[in-house]
């Protein structure tokens, strides 16, 4: 039997648009409290209103995740506005195409920053929290790009790896406190990180999918977990 989600308390980054918006609104639908992150303060707070229609706790606040006072403060702020930390959904991320011998240092290390050591700091500023009640979910947002590079987003790529790498470590280290850790891996999702698609946007993925695959693995009882998930879209059909 699936379990009732009613009542956690949810941070998600990235949660002002595209798949984290998406992930935030079905969490908020199921009765979830949610605190979402972004940079952008206008979009979060056009988000936290239409998330407030669904009578949850909603707390917001400009982050950058790639800065880790940014990342300490918003953990800090969310556990005090929501009273404690259960789900962890690291959504934030960037994606730059570029051939490999065009990408210069910054980009890369832009990248890195945000995809990968942006986890690393939210982790390390919310999973204490997870530890000490012996609870809770982390949900990665990979990508397929972190199973199979393609030409031009080396780099992104990389960075995806690193976010499967990592994610399959932590795993290992919080099964023992009943936390379960997992990451997904969509295919193309129709979101603004992808701009122009050459698809008929009806075939692809959309971030409402995604989204639906989170709230599916989260109301599996406690004693079980989805370690990953791959996102495909079933059939997508260029556009005529
Ligand atoms: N759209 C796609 O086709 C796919 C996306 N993904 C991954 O899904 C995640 C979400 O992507 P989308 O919703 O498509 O992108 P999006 O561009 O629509 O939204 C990205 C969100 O992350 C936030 N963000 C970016 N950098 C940040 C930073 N440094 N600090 C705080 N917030 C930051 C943005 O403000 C925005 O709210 C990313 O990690 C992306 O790599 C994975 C597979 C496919
Ligand atoms: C954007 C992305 O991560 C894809 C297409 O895998």
């Amino acid at each position: 039997m699936l379990r009732e989600l009613t009542g956690l308390n949810a941070i998600i980054t990235g949660g002002s648009k595209g798949i984290g918006k998406s992930i935030a609104i079905a969490l908020a639908q199921e009765g979830v409290n949610v605190a979402i992150a972004s940079r952008s303060l206008d979009l979060l707070e056009e988000t936290a209103n239409e998330l407030k229609q669904y009578n949850v706790k909603v707390f917001y606040k400009d982050t950058n995740i790639a800065h880790q006072q940014d990342v300490q403060k918003f953990i800090e702020d969310s556990y005090h506005a929501l009273g404690s930390i259960d789900i962890v959904i690291n959504n934030a991320g960037i994606m730059k195409n570029n051939p490999f011998l065009d990408v210069s240092e910054s980009e890369f290390d832009q990248l890195f920053e945000t995809n990968v050591k942006g986890i690393y700091y939210v982790l390390q500023e919310s999973l204490p929290y997870l530890v000490k009640q012996n609870s809770g979910d982390v949900i990665n947002i990979a990508s397929m790009s972190g199973l199979k590079a393609n030409a031009n987003s080396s780099i992104y790529a990389a960075t995806k790896y690193a976010v499967i790498g990592m994610t399959e470590g932590i795993m290992q280290e919080m099964r023992k406190h009943n936390i379960r850790v997992s990451y997904l891996t969509p295919s193309a999702v129709l979101t603004d990180l992808i701009g122009e698609t050459p698809l008929e946007e009806d075939t692809m993925t959309h971030p409402e999918d995604v989204a639906d695959v989170v709230i599916a693995q989260l109301k599996l009882q406690p004693r079980t977990f989805m370690k990953t998930a791959q996102i495909w879209a079933t059939n997508p059909t260029p556009k005529q």
